[in-house]
C-alpha cells in the first residue's frame, strides 16, 4: 500500500527526502519538528472547548458573509452540494475579538495558546520552506514577504457521524496558500495519488502533516504540485484537526520565482495575490489553478526526474 513519507527532521538526509516527497506526493508527515507536545495538546484542548460551547454561543462569533474569520462551515463545503459533517473556526490574526464573544470572561487562555501556536507553526513553516527552496539557490532576498508572519489557523471539528454513507467530513480540495501544517487527533485525512486513488494518512504519534498549497505550485513554477485531499466522516470517534496556513500577506502578489524560470521553462503563472486567488477559487474550487496559468504545454511535459529545476 502506498503511503505518504514520514520524515525525521533530525535525519541528515531530511532536505532531500522533503524535496522528493514534495515532488512526488505534495504531502509528507514530519517528526522531530521541535513543536512541544504540550503546546499541541493545549491547542487541541482549546479547539475542543470552543466546539463544545452551546450553538447559540458559537453563533455569536459567526463568520459574517464575505469575511474569512469566525465560526462556520468551511467555504469549500458551500461549493459542493452534499452534506458535510463538519464545523470550523478560522482565525486570521489576533483571536481576541472573537474569543471575547465566545467567552466574555476567561478568553485569555484561548488567546494565549492560539498566539503561541501561530508563532511556533510559522517558525516550522519557514524552516521547511527554506529547506525546500534552499537547494535551488533561493534565499531570503528572493522572497521578501516570508519575513512577515502568517497568522492563519483553521480549527476543524468533525463530530462522530451516525451514517457516513450519507455525509462526509470535508470535500476534496487543494489548499490555496503556500504550505499547510495539519495536526489530526485521529484518522480521517485522505490524499489523492494518481494511480492509487484516495490514500489514508494515518495519525502518527508526534507527527504533523505538511502539504503544498496552490500558491507554492505557482511560486515553484510547478516544481511542487498542490494535491487534492479530503476528510472522511468517522462513525464513532470525535475528530478535531488544526490546520495552519502559511503564505504571503493576503494582498501581496506572487509569481513563479525568477530562479526557477528560464527560456526553456517559462513562467507558467500570472502574478496573483492570495486574496485574488481566493476570489477565483470561491467560484470554482476544482480548477482555480488553471485560471491563473499562462501556458499549459510546458508543464504538461515536465518529467520530475528531468526537470532542470530539480536539485
Ligand atoms: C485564507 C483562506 C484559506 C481557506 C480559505 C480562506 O479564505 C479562509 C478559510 C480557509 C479554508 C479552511 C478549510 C479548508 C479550506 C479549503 C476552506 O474551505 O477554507 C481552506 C481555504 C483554502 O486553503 O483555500
Ligand atoms: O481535517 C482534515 O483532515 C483536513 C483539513 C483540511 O484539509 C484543511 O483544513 O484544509
Ligand atoms: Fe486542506
Amino acid at each position: 500500500m502506498a503511503s505518504i513519507p514520514i520524515i525525521d527532521l533530525n535525519d541528515e538526509n531530511a532536505p532531500e527526502l522533503i524535496l522528493h516527497a514534495c515532488k512526488t506526493w505534495g504531502f509528507f508527515q514530519v517528526v522531530n519538528h521541535n513543536i512541544k507536545e504540550s503546546l499541541i495538546d493545549e491547542m487541541e484542548a482549546a479547539a475542543k472547548d470552543l466546539f463544545a460551547l452551546p450553538m447559540e454561543q458559537k453563533l455569536k462569533a459567526e463568520k459574517p458573509p464575505g469575511d474569512i474569520a469566525g465560526y462556520g462551515v468551511p467555504p469549500v463545503c458551500l461549493s459542493h452540494p452534499k452534506r458535510w459533517w463538519t464545523e470550523g473556526f478560522f482565525i486570521a490574526g489576533s483571536p481576541l475579538e472573537h474569543a471575547r464573544l465566545l467567552w466574555p470572561r476567561g478568553h485569555k487562555t484561548f488567546c494565549d495558546v492560539v498566539e503561541e501556536y501561530q508563532k511556533e507553526m510559522n517558525t516550522l513553516a519557514l524552516r521547511l520552506f527554506w529547506l525546500m527552496l534552499g537547494s535551488h539557490g533561493i534565499t531570503k532576498d528572493d522572497i521578501k514577504w516570508a519575513e512577515i508572519k502568517s497568522p492563519y489557523l483553521q480549527l476543524n471539528s468533525y463530530p462522530a457521524c451516525p451514517d457516513p454513507s450519507r455525509a462526509s467530513g470535508l470535500p476534496d480540495h487543494t489548499d490555496s496558500g503556500v504550505l499547510t501544517i495539519l495536526y489530526q487527533n485521529t484518522s480521517g485525512l485522505q490524499v489523492h495519488k494518481e494511480g492509487f486513488g484516495w490514500v489514508d494518512v494515518p495519525p502518527v504519534p508526534g507527527a504533523l502533516v505538511v502539504n503544498i498549497g496552490d500558491l507554492f505550485q505557482v511560486l515553484s513554477n510547478d516544481l511542487f504540485p498542490s494535491v487534492f485531499h479530503r476528510a472522511t466522516a468517522n462513525p464513532t470517534q470525535y475528530r478535531v484537526t488544526l490546520a495552519y496556513f502559511f503564505g504571503p500577506p493576503l494582498d501581496v502578489e506572487v509569481s513563479p520565482l525568477a530562479k526557477l524560470v528560464d527560456n526553456s521553462y517559462p513562467a507558467l503563472y500570472k502574478p496573483i495575490s492570495w486574496i485574488g486567488y481566493r476570489a477565483i477559487k470561491v467560484k470554482d474550487y476544482g480548477r482555480a489553478i488553471s485560471k491563473v496559468r499562462v501556458c499549459t504545454q510546458a508543464s504538461e511535459n515536465v518529467d520530475t526526474d528531468d526537470d532542470p529545476n530539480s536539485a
